[in-house]
Order: structure tokens, then C-alpha cells, then sequence
């Protein structure tokens, strides 16, 4: 054997090895995967549990040693008899120096939670908030109340930005909250250098943060300046920090945690259910021209004088729905992110002074509404998840009377909402969970609003307030969609062969045996409406029976429907695939709704009942308190 050979031979041994090697590696990678994954769901549970250990205590006391104080201040400052339900746990959390997330519904009053504190204690609470328009409305409201508070802003001038910055170093200072937007933290040295002299003067009392949720990635909201607050903890180990938002998936949550830090910590939340809001779902019609008469009906006949909100999903469908209810005598203003911030500004007032009956806007009119006699809000567009829903809707309705929420549902608007936000992961996910809300006739609505929010609402929380509940259930039906689907899935097939990429409405078409010949399908018309048909396609793509397949042409974004994954099951004849049939409820557009909302449930009740049992349970229990909630509980 020559040297080559026997060194081609050590070779081969060698790479023999290598490979034994890399198939061992490969063990252990894989096994190093699966430990990585086991300790991720250890510590989430650990986490979990200390939330969970935390949120059992009961933090509403009112012994407290700043429990006199903090009474004071509401009566004398805020002029309001009692705290709502959460609020006073949440305060005393935070004086108490935890770090906590507060979670309550929009308009429920998070930010008594962290100016109220502010007071209690000298030194200084930073506000962080992600809009200069929402920092300007709390800076006007706590001047009402002679609280002093500054903001600093892009747009403060440089006298503004000086004095404001001076308040973290003047330990006479008589400034109690200063608001800054999230960038502040990463952007600017002098900020932050200023900041470390307030917390070294132990003057940093706590730092708030509004809309907390936009730290997460899995938000409706997520804003990449918010990712800079990670490092307050480290910072400022001995600052509490109050995050508060309107948005309680339980995934965005632990994300919040895990972005600022505070893993484990305290989660304050009181009930989504609002019970004041009835929810209905309204038939779109196809044509525009019909849609403004149904809009025309509601707001001149069901909503006569009162003010509310019209949000449909493009800049150009607010400007059109606009215009149309204009030339039909109606008095309504146009809102999306293409006005300048001066008109918007005027839009928004002239609708708070009810010279605008409603606003016809895209979602950039959110935040920082603070209107709270807002009697409606229709969905001209269904929203693009259940959570956009859910903010969208609750903007009705804030003082506690009846409000509506209605929302035009079609097929079609899948896909106008579908194109526009499919290449995100998990928004297709989230629009058919908007979708299966609209399709749904047979549950409480407000028990698909629940799912989402992990609560557990019955229907005694609804209180026949929502188009379900308020109708009889005699007329209750299911149908086997089996073969529909079988119908369906050839029609595709068939196109394909041919070439052809098939829309849904294309599909109906060829399903109700219309359109180009060659693409219909081979038996006969289906003996049901046209508008079941859609619900029928809606429903297959919610169970992945059909998926929707996005191409891009120059100008705009089409979504084709295709066979999914589980169309291969509707082959088997023993297979059942039933839906329920979405009923059409009466509702009036013309007579406004009865005056007679009385919630049979009163959750703000409850949620005190709960405190004062736990309270009862208290060594220093504050017997005034509790006779006063047993009078209320007794009427
Ligand atoms: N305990 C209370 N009693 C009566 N009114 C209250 C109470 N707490 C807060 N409010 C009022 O409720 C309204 C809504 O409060 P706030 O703006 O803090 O709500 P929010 O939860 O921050 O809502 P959003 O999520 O829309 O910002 C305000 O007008 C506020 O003065």
C-alpha cells in the first residue's frame, strides 16, 4: 500500500468519525433545545406564580400609612367620593414601592393610579406616554386641578425643554408628574444624566408607563421607542415602576414583563365586561350608496342628536362616507392620519362640542378620546383583530349609560382588511378572530369578547345586551357544510388546472353557477342564499378548510383563495362538518334604542364586593368603609 492510499484510508476513518461526531453533536443540540425550551416554561410558571402570589393579596386597604392622605386628596383634589374598582390597589401597590401592571378598560381611570400617588409622597413621578396629544390633554387636566406637572417633548421649545429638565435636578422644585415620550430614554444623555441625579437625591418617586403594551411585540400598538424602558430597572433598582394599559392578553403581558424586567410582578386587572355596551352585528350591503342609507337611518333617525364614532379602514372610504352623509344633510367630520395635526385638532373639537354629530375615521382617531357621552360607534369595516375591536368599540359609552356598537359585516371586507395586513406573522390569525365574531349567531357575543381576554363572562354579564341574547333562540340552526365544502374545494381544483386564480367572490360566482362557464361548477345551483354562501366560505377559511393565497400586482395586493389543509377530511363521507346558521335579528334604524338600560349585574359592585369580603378579612378592618358598601349593596 502506498502512502497516498494508507492516507486516504486514515482520511476516510477520520471522516467516519467526523460524521459520528456531528450525529452525537446533533443529539445533544437537539437535547439542548428541548432543556432551553423546559427552562423557559419553568421560569414562565415561576413567574406566573409570583404574579399570581402577588395579585392574591389584597392591596385596597385603608390602613395604610398614607391611607388618610390618599382619601384626602381624592375628595379634596379630585373632587370624587370613591375610588372605582382596582384603582385604590393599584395606588397602594405602588406606594408601597411594587412593581406593577395595571390593567383596566379604556375609560375606567388608570390615570388617577399613578397622579393620585404622586401627590401622597414628595419627589417626582416621570410619565412616560406615547403621544404628545395625550400628554398635553393630562397636562391641561392636572392644571385644572392645580396639580403641577411639565412635558417634554420634540416639540417643546428650548426654554421648555431646560426648565423641564431643571425639575429633575431642583429638589425645591414644586413639579410632581413630568411626561416624556419613550425616546427620551435612549436619545438623550442630558435627560437621562439628570435623571440619575433625581434618583441619587432619592427624589425619583416611580415611573409610569402609559400604554404599556406597546412594549410587546405580540401588541396591537407595538412602538420600537419602548424597548429603551428595559433598562430602567437596572438603572433604578429602588424605583417602583407602574406600567397601565387597556390590553390584557395574557402572551402580551408576560412580554411586557419580560421587556422592563420585572418578570413576576404584581398584575392588577379589573373586568373587560362593559356591560353598559350592546353589541350588534348589522348585514352589509354591497353597494356604498346603500351602506350611507343605512348610516343616514342611524344617525338621523336611531342616533337622532346624539354624538358618536364611524371607523371604516381607509383614508379614502372616510373621506367618501364623509362627503355622502354631507350631501344627505348630515353634519360629520373626516379624521385619518393624512390631516395635518392642526385639522385634526379642530375635527376632534368641533365633535367634542357636538357641532359634529360623528366622525368618520380610520383607527389613526384612537387614543386619548376622552369624550364620555360617545352613544355609538359603527364599524363600517370590520376591525383588524378582536383586541383592535375592543378598543375601537370601547371608546361608547364611557359614562356608564347604554351605548351601541355596531358593526357592518360582509365577506368582502375579509379581504380588504386581510391584504392589507397579512404579511405580519399571526394578523391573519388575529382578522379571523375578528371574523368569527361577526359570523357567530348562536353564542352571547360577549363570551367570544371574553375567550379573548382569558375572562369568563356568562350571560348573566350581558344582560340580553347584545343581538344574541335579546332575540329568541326558537329559531336556533346548524347545517352540514360538508358537501359545500367538497363543491368548493373542486371548483378550485378545477381553475387550477385551467390556470386560474380564483377571489372569493370569483369563487361564488362559479359556486352559484355564474360568471365565465369553464370555471362553474358541474352540478346544481345550491338551494341557499347567496349571503349563506359567503358566510359558508368565511367559515371554511376560519377551520383552514380553504386559506387565502396574497399576490402582489403593481398597484395593489389580491387575495386568492385556495384549497388548505384540512380540505383533504370533507373527502370522507362519514365526516361531519356543521355550522351554525347566523340569524338575522330585528333592529330598528329609524326609533332610537329604549331608554331602559338597568344592569342587572353590577360588575363595579362586585368587583367591591370582592374587595370587602377580603377587606372583612383584615385585622384593621375600616368599618365605616364597610357599612357604606353593605348600604349600596343592600339597594
Ligand atoms: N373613581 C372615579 N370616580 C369618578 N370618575 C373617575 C374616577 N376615576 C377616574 N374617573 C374619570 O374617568 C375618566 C376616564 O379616566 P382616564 O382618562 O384615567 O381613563 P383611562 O383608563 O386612562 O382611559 P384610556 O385607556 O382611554 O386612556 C376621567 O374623566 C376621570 O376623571
Amino acid at each position: 500500500m502506498t502512502t497516498i492510499e494508507k492516507l486516504e484510508l486514515e482520511l476516510k476513518d477520520v471522516d467516519k468519525e467526523i460524521s459520528k461526531v456531528n450525529a452525537e453533536l446533533s443529539k445533544w443540540k437537539d437535547r439542548q433545545r428541548v432543556l432551553h425550551e423546559k427552562k423557559l416554561l419553568i421560569k414562565n410558571s415561576i413567574n406566573k406564580l409570583k404574579t399570581d402570589t402577588l395579585s392574591s393579596v389584597d392591596w385596597a386597604g385603608t390602613t395604610y400609612e398614607w391611607s388618610e392622605d390618599v382619601t384626602r386628596i381624592l375628595k379634596d383634589v379630585y373632587k370624587i367620593d370613591s375610588f372605582r374598582p382596582k384603582q385604590l390597589g393599584a395606588i397602594n401597590s405602588t406606594l408601597s414601592g411594587q412593581h406593577a401592571i395595571v390593567v383596566m378598560p379604556t375609560g375606567a381611570g388608570k390615570s388617577l393610579c399613578y397622579q393620585l400617588p404622586a401627590l401622597v409622597k414628595p419627589g417626582l413621578t416621570i410619565v412616560v406616554s406615547p403621544l404628545i396629544s395625550l400628554m398635553e390633554d393630562q397636562i391641561r387636566s392636572l392644571t385644572n386641578r392645580n396639580i403641577p406637572a411639565k412635558l417634554m417633548s420634540n416639540t417643546s421649545t428650548k426654554e421648555e425643554t431646560s426648565e423641564a429638565l431643571n425639575t429633575l435636578k431642583d429638589k425645591n422644585t414644586k413639579i410632581k408628574l413630568l411626561y416624556v415620550t419613550p425616546e427620551r430614554f435612549a436619545k438623550s444623555k442630558r435627560f437621562m444624566s439628570n435623571l440619575q441625579t433625581c434618583y441619587a437625591a432619592g427624589r425619583l418617586q416611580r415611573i409610569a408607563i402609559d400604554e404599556v403594551h406597546c412594549c410587546s411585540q405580540w401588541g396591537h400598538d407595538f412602538r420600537p421607542d419602548y424597548k429603551y424602558l428595559g433598562i430602567l430597572t437596572q438603572m433604578f433598582p429602588n424605583t417602583p415602576l407602574l406600567g397601565l394599559t387597556a390590553t390584557a392578553t395574557a402572551s402580551v403581558l408576560t412580554d411586557v414583563q419580560k421587556m422592563l424586567n420585572i418578570p413576576g410582578c404584581l398584575v392588577i386587572k379589573s373586568t373587560f365586561n362593559r356591560p353598559n355596551l350592546f353589541y350588534k352585528i348589522l348585514e352589509k350591503p354591497s353597494s356604498q350608496e346603500d351602506c350611507l342609507t343605512i348610516l343616514e337611518k342611524l344617525l338621523k333617525g336611531r342616533y337622532r342628536g346624539e354624538s358618536g364614532i364611524i371607523y371604516t379602514n381607509s383614508i379614502k372610504d372616510t373621506e367618501d362616507i364623509a362627503g355622502g352623509l354631507r350631501k344627505r344633510g348630515l353634519k360629520v367630520g373626516c379624521y385619518h392620519a393624512n390631516l395635518e395635526a392642526g385639522v385634526r385638532s379642530q375635527v376632534h373639537t368641533k365633535w367634542h362640542d357636538k357641532y359634529y354629530q360623528a366622525i368618520v375615521a380610520t383607527i389613526a382617531f384612537g387614543m386619548g378620546i376622552d369624550k364620555p357621552d360617545v352613544r355609538f360607534v359603527i364599524h363600517h369595516t370590520i376591525s383588524k383583530s378582536m383586541e383592535n375591536y375592543y378598543q375601537e368599540s370601547g371608546r361608547a359609552g364611557r359614562d356608564g349609560l347604554r351605548a351601541e356598537c355596531v358593526t357592518l359585516y360582509r365577506m368582502q371586507d375579509i379581504f380588504k382588511v386581510s391584504t392589507m395586513v397579512f404579511s405580519s406573522v399571526g394578523n391573519l390569525e388575529h382578522l379571523y378572530g375578528m371574523v368569527k365574531y361577526c359570523l357567530n349567531g348562536s353564542l352571547c357575543r360577549r363570551l367570544i369578547i371574553a375567550e379573548h381576554f382569558d375572562e369568563n363572562w356568562g350571560t348573566a354579564d350581558c344582560n340580553n345586551m347584545c343581538d344574541v341574547c335579546c332575540t329568541s333562540r326558537t329559531n336556533e340552526k346548524t347545517i352540514n357544510v360538508r358537501l359545500y365544502c367538497k363543491t368548493l374545494g373542486s371548483i378550485i381544483e378545477n381553475a387550477e388546472k385551467q390556470d386560474v386564480k380564483l377571489t372569493a367572490q370569483k369563487l361564488l360566482d362559479a359556486w352559484f353557477l355564474k360568471g365565465p362557464v369553464n370555471l362553474r361548477q358541474k352540478g346544481k345551483e345550491p338551494s341557499i342564499s347567496r349571503v349563506l354562501g359567503e358566510d359558508i366560505i368565511a367559515f371554511l377559511l376560519l377551520g383552514s378548510y380553504l386559506v387565502e393565497d396574497f399576490h402582489y400586482t403593481a398597484y395593489s395586493t389580491i387575495s386568492y383563495i385556495k384549497n388548505g389543509p384540512n380540505m383533504e377530511a370533507v373527502q370522507d363521507d362519514s365526516f361531519e362538518l356543521t355550522m351554525p346558521v347566523r340569524r338575522y335579528t330585528s333592529f330598528d334604524l329609524q326609533t332610537p334604542p329604549r331608554n331602559d338600560y338597568q344592569p342587572i349585574v353590577d360588575l363595579e359592585q362586585i368587583d367591591a364586593n370582592v374587595d370587602e369580603s377580603k377587606a372583612k378579612k383584615r385585622k384593621n378592618d375600616d368599618k365605616t368603609n364597610s357599612k357604606s358598601k353593605n348600604r349600596k349593596t343592600d339597594n
